[in-house]
Order: structure tokens, then C-alpha cells, then sequence
């Protein structure tokens, strides 16, 4: 059934685990995402980035998502991820999404708070959540030193103020993970964390997750973390098997048996991910 962000993460934010929110631009990943949360019962969050919904159109992705989710027996919410242009935000909450991210981390922290707190206010007339991003998640950037890395961070001060100020439903945190693939290991500032939750005490966002160990994965789901993004992963996955899909077979030209095995092989990374972050059975 599709539902709003928050009556799935509220559920996780109190009973401790996470639910992943997985990224998808077309058909087969949709189906991949819904497959893998029906065969682990897990909620389940299907999010469109601004280039996603370039790629396929704002209704066209809509109303494939929401038609799935609708016949969907687990809990599935439709989310818009970095929303950066407002009025990209305000097309979704007309399209039907029932959660959206007003990411503004880019401006000044009262700018952010100016903007967030408007989309909040809409979003929520209108029954839809809303998640913002307090500090710098980026993409890897192999060369930027550590007091670098820390300015990025999020302030625990900076994140009270700012949850409270916009009155936001979940936040997305940076503790050092980065968009893409990692280049070393990511190291994740765990204390960093343990306060932000210990503060703030809302559901809280971890982007960047794809390549983290899963260890990592572990301790940060039990330090608070409630929503997990994973983009590049399941990218990955598909490109895997389409590489050797065709190197085996170089007369296959049926779309079908060509996308098919690619959607199989992502429900797989997905259905992992599920477990591992302690949704599975939580649907
Ligand atoms: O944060 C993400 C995805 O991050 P990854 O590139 O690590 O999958 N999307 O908002
Ligand atoms: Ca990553
Ligand atoms: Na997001
Ligand atoms: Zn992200």
C-alpha cells in the first residue's frame, strides 16, 4: 500500500531499525525495489532524484510507482531525493508523492531553515513528510583534507536548532559517508551521531550508503539511523549483469530477456540490503 514517509519511519525511529530507500528512473528498478520488499515483507521508501525524473518524466515515474506500491502488500512510500529546486518539490506534491526532500544544504543554516520550514508547512497541509539535509553529504572528493571533512559534518547544536526551527519529519545527517563510489573506506563519526540522535530523538538519513561495510551499516542502524539511501549499488548490480550477460550471449536481442536477468540481479542486492538493515520482516 502506498503510504507517507513518516508512517514508515516512524515505526523504525521507535522500534530501532531501517528501511532502506532505494533509488529508481525506470520500470525494471521499480520492480525490482517492490519484488525484493514483498519477498522480505519489508517497508520499503522508492525515491526519484531530479535527474530521475528528467530521465523519465514526472508522471511517467509517478504513476508507475504508485501503481505498484498501490498493489503492493508491504508499506512502500514515494519519495522525492534532493529536491534542491522548490518548485520541483511543489510538481511532486501535485504528482502524488508522499515524501519529499527540500534539500537547501547548500545555503547559509537560516536560509536553510527559511525554505524547509515553508515546504514543510505545504507539504504537510497536504499529508505528505518531509526530509531536509543539515551539513555536507557531496560526492566523493578524493582530495579534500580532514578539517575539511569536518566543517562538512553536521553540528549536533546546528541540527537541534534546525529541527526544531522547520519542524522537519526526518533529517539527513553528514558523518562522513559521500555519494558513488568510495575511493578508501569510509569512516563514519559514530559519537557524531550517538548525540545528534541523543538530541534530536526524530527518525535520521543516511545518504551516501552504498560501498559502507556492513558492520558500519550495523552500528550506525543501532546508534539511530532510520532511512538508508542506496543509489550506486544497485547501479552497479545492473551493470554487472549486463556486461556478462551479453558476453555470454551475443545473439540476445529481446529487451525483455536482456532487462529481465538485470532486474533479477538488482532484487538481490536489494532483498540484502532489506535484512541487513533489520527491515525484513518488518512490513
Ligand atoms: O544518497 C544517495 C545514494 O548514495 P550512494 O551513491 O552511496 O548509493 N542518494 O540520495
Ligand atoms: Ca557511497
Ligand atoms: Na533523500
Ligand atoms: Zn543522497
Amino acid at each position: 500500500m502506498l503510504v507517507t514517509g513518516i508512517e514508515i519511519l516512524e515505526k523504525a525511529h521507535k522500534e530501532g531499525y531501517a528501511v532502506g530507500a532505494f533509488n529508481t528512473s525506470n520500470l525494471e528498478i521499480t520492480q525490482a525495489i517492490v519484488e525484493a520488499a514483498e519477498e522480505t515483507k519489508s517497508p520499503v521508501i522508492i525515491q526519484v532524484s531530479e535527474g530521475g525524473l528528467k530521465y523519465a518524466g514526472i508522471e511517467t515515474i509517478s504513476a508507475i510507482v504508485r501503481t505498484m506500491a498501490e498493489k503492493a502488500s508491504v508499506p512502500i512510500a514515494l519519495h522525492l531525493d534532493h529536491g534542491t529546486d522548490f518548485n520541483t518539490v511543489m510538481k511532486c506534491l501535485r504528482n502524488g508523492w508522499t515524501s519529499v526532500m527540500m534539500d537547501a544544504s547548500k545555503l547559509p543554516l537560516e536560509e536553510n531553515i527559511k525554505v524547509t520550514k515553508t515546504v514543510v508547512q505545504i507539504a504537510h497541509g497536504m499529508g505528505v513528510s518531509v526530509e531536509a539535509e543539515i551539513g555536507k553529504i557531496g560526492g566523493t572528493e578524493d582530495n579534500i583534507t580532514v578539517d575539511e571533512r569536518e566543517a562538512a559534518m553536521t553540528d549536533p547544536q546546528e541540527a537541534l536548532k534546525f529541527a526544531k526551527e522547520t519542524g522537519v519529519d526526518y533529517l539527513a545527517i553528514a558523518i562522513g559517508t559521500a555519494h558513488g563510489p568510495y575511493k578508501g573506506e569510509p569512516k563514519l563519526d559514530f559519537d557524531r551521531l550517538k548525540k545528534i540522535k541523543e538530541m534530536l530523538n526524530i527518525p535520521l538519513v543516511l545518504h551516501g550508503a552504498s560501498g559502507v561495510p556492513e558492520e558500519a551499516i550495523k552500528k550506525a542502524v543501532s546508534l539511530g539511523i532510520n532511512k538508508i539511501n542506496i543509489d550506486t549499488d544497485i547501479r552497479q548490480a545492473f551493470a554487472r549483469r549486463l556486461r556478462d550477460l551479453l558476453e555470454k550471449d551475443s545473439e540476445v536481442y529481446d529487451p525483455r530477456k536482456i532487462l529481465g536477468p538485470c532486474r533479477d540481479a538488482m532484487k538481490e542486492v536489494i532483498k540484502q540490503k532489506m535484512i541487513l538493515f533489520g527491515a525484513a520482516g518488518k512490513a
